[in-house]
């Protein structure tokens, strides 16, 4: 077994070592590959990096880019120093009185309040974050608060049927777990979390590229062989970890490939950024002048891989690697919503990435009626082949019929799911579906709507939110332009 100050020898970037998991890695060539850079590392060099490593890789990520011969085996745990191990940040405890019991949770705004009190300053800072001032991140909550309901009275309401379909997969809700990356950040059972609740609740969950936890687990931790995934995709600039990572999903029985097209570069997001610039380093650092770009925090450091070439000609390359149905997620405008019809995907999610990427961005919901309107002007809407989804700001059930009214046919939602599991788990998560489900058939009741069916687009009044939507004129002339123009207000009575 080697010794504890045999290692903390190899502190450089000459000779770097690493201890993970009790084993001691010699990572001095890996060091100019790491994706996060040099510097991160080497503020560990000599030491055990166990507890920052863990949120940020997948397990297996060591065995699969070091040569074996890099793995040096055990490390003496007796040799390693008290003053060494006490050095480590202590582990954020839980403060048990900032978490409540689960039954006072009563909406998904309750756990964000409790995620805040309990979530490692990192984790919330990665989390809560969206893009420069987060103008967006905020319209994507108050575009909600715009829309009204047309209520429908003396219909029989008796029994209430909120369950769907998406991609042609069974849902229980018209809602779905988004991809949200790092999961370990707030939670040791990362994304797994997310998919016991999914299975236990029938809805599905979407796996994330960028998860803490590897795909065997996340796959592993289905509550039974027909749960329901789908699959986001960063289109990594290596086309070949690209292909592999679609074929594994698709021999894993994932449903649905959604592939991200709204961050050929990840945001700044300054909330995550300022935890690295407190995140001085080690004096090795400090005289290594480490090069990585640590003005985009965890964020860029964690997806310099992403292909900003992707374009629509590489969509042809994408279903020739598969035959799962692909969806466009981070979709923004209507033009480019009418393009992935005409190609003939599944569908497209309306999304700005949670206000996480480019700010003064539109919210989903307020892209969705002039999509709608721009795909009906074409006799592609409603069309089964072609599903609109659309996510960010979404809390409240009376959110997601919001958007069944105008047109879409489930929501992502991913910051609420986070902050449950963080405090509470994968019971955490369950319980925020409860909620909604509860909130659901109550909003269903009282809008006179038993089914999903039933909530149509004269349920809502969505003129308050036509201020953003962008009516340019399309080929069919002015009397469709009047038409968009009206299509966020009031139905032609
Ligand atoms: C909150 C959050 C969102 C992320 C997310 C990480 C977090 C912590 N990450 S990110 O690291 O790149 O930004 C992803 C991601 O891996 N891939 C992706 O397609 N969307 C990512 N999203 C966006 C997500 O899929 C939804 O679009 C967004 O979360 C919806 O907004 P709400 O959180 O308000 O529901």
């Amino acid at each position: 077994m080697l010794k504890f100050d045999e290692v903390q020898k190899h502190n450089n970037k000459d000779s770097c070592w690493v201890i993970v998991h009790g084993n001691a890695y010699d990572v001095t060539e890996f060091l100019p590959d790491h994706p996060g850079g040099a510097g991160i590392i080497l503020k560990y060099a000599g030491k055990d990096a166990t507890e920052e490593y863990d949120p940020i890789h997948p397990p297996g990520t060591l065995e699969e880019n070091l040569p074996k011969e890099k793995c040096l085996g055990p490390v003496d745990p007796s040799t390693i120093k008290e003053e060494v191990k006490t050095e480590k940040k202590p582990a954020a405890k839980l403060d048990e009185d900032a978490i409540p019991p689960l039954s006072q949770c009563l909406n998904l705004y309750d756990f964000e309040v409790i995620a805040k009190k309990v979530l490692k300053p990192t984790a919330w800072a990665y989390y809560s974050s969206g893009a420069d001032d987060e103008v967006t991140m905020r319209e994507n909550t108050s575009a909600f608060g715009r829309i009204w309901f047309r209520p429908r009275i003396l219909r029989d309401v008796s029994k209430v049927d909120y369950s769907t379909s998406l991609l042609g997969q069974k849902s229980t809700l018209p809602v779905y777990i988004t991809a949200t990356a790092l999961g370990k950040l707030g939670h040791p059972e990362g994304e797994k979390n997310l998919t016991v609740a999914a299975g236990k609740e029938g809805i599905i969950q979407m796996i994330p590229t960028l998860a803490s936890c590897s795909f065997d687990e996340i796959v592993g931790a289905r509550v039974d062989e027909n749960q329901v995934q789908f699959m986001q995709l960063y289109v990594n600039s290596n086309r070949k970890i690209t292909e592999r990572i679609i074929q594994k999903a698709e021999a894993a029985g994932v449903k649905g490939l959604f592939v991200t097209v709204d961050a050929p570069q990840l945001g700044r997001r300054e909330k995550d950024m300022r935890m690295k610039f407190d995140d001085v380093g080690s004096n090795e650092q400090n005289q290594n002048k480490d090069t990585v770009d640590r003005s985009q925090g965890a964020a860029r450091a964690i997806s310099s891989f992403i292909d900003p070439s992707l374009s629509w000609d590489d969509l042809t390359w994408l279903r020739s690697v598969t035959r799962m149905p692909i969806v466009l997620k981070g979709v923004q405008t209507w033009e480019d919503a009418v393009r992935a019809a005409e190609m003939g995907l599944a569908g497209v999610v309306l999304s700005n990435h949670g206000g996480r990427q480019l700010d003064f961005a539109r919210s989903g919901i307020e892209v969705l009626g002039e999509v709608v309107e721009a795909l009906k002007a074409r006799n592609l809407f409603p069309n089964p082949m072609f599903q609109i989804f659309v996510d960010g700001g979404i809390r409240r059930a009376s959110d997601v019929l919001k958007a069944v009214a105008m047109g879409a046919t489930a929501v992502g939602i991913g910051r609420p799911f986070l902050y449950a599991y963080s405090a509470y788990g994968s019971d955490g998560v369950v319980h925020a579906l409860q909620l909604l489900k509860a909130e659901m058939e109550m909003n269903m009741r009282l809008l006179g709507a038993p089914t999903l069916k039933d909530v149509v687009p004269e349920m809502v009044d969505a003129r308050a939110l036509g201020t953003h939507v962008n009516f340019t004129p399309i080929s069919h002339g002015h009397q469709i332009y009047e038409k968009l123009s009206t299509a966020v207000g009031m139905p032609n009575e």
